[in-house]
């Protein structure tokens, strides 16, 4: 899957270990969510272009890379997209951010929205949309179309966790879109869930079960 990269690096693959671990308190879930976010940040600002730009040390004037191209805009799902927030602005402070509600509806696993709010020149931008799962798809597509509808043409999706089924879904309903996963895991249940996975990332961060 060309449009899929896999983030193998220790560092991530360790902490989503601890993650999925069901033992691990609410403080150090969204901890472990928070510092891999700052780990995928990297990895997806890996290729962005850069340009030289001439400047000034004591010593002498010298040309030097800096980041050239479109600006960056983070897209969280609400509500657990927000676990990745803090650490990708951590690496890049002066992203703007917009936020996407949208709750899975637990019978249908349609993904309903109940938020909106980009930025006005978001159209302009390059839109990093995140959120910790990636099961049916259903979500991270409607997200996608949202930002699309308002004039969003570069997008890249970041997730902790993706089941197969969604990684196939999302690739063929946006294949424009490039995809940052930390694992591809075996496959969904019956009910929507990622296994092995590591159970409702918005519940663990929250403590709202
Ligand atoms: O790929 P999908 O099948 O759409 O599933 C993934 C979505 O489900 C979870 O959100 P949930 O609806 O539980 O909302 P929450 O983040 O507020 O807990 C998760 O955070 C994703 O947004
Ligand atoms: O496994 C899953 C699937 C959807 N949402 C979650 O939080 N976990
Ligand atoms: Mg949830």
């Amino acid at each position: 899957m060309s449009n899929v990269h896999v983030v193998s690096h220790p560092l991530v693959q360790h902490k989503l270990t601890l993650m999925r671990d069901k033992t691990v308190s609410t403080k150090g879930f969204r901890q472990l969510l928070n510092e891999i976010g700052m780990l995928l940040a990297y990895e997806v600002t890996r290729d962005l272009p850069i340009e030289l730009i001439e400047v000034e040390t004591p010593l002498a004037k010298t040309m030097q890379p800096t980041i050239a191209g479109k600006k960056l805009v983070f897209a969280p799902i609400l509500r657990a997209g927000t676990g990745f927030l803090d650490g990708m602005l951590n690496l890049v402070p002066s992203a703007r951010v917009a936020h996407v509600g949208l709750y899975r509806d637990p019978q249908t696993l349609e993904a309903v929205e109940y938020y909106f709010k980009a930025p006005t020149d978001v159209a302009e931008r390059l839109v990093i949309v995140m959120d910790p799962m990636l099961a049916t798809g259903n979500s991270a597509i409607a997200a996608l179309d949202r930002l699309k509808r308002r004039g969003v043409r570069d997008m890249r999706f970041v997730c902790l966790l993706a089941a197969p089924e969604g990684v196939e879904r999302l690739t063929n309903a946006h294949p424009d879109v490039e995809i940052w996963t930390a694992a591809i895991d075996e496959k969904l249940n019956d009910h929507g869930y990622i296994v092995p996975g590591l159970g409702d990332a918005g519940d663990r961060m929250f403590g709202t079960k």
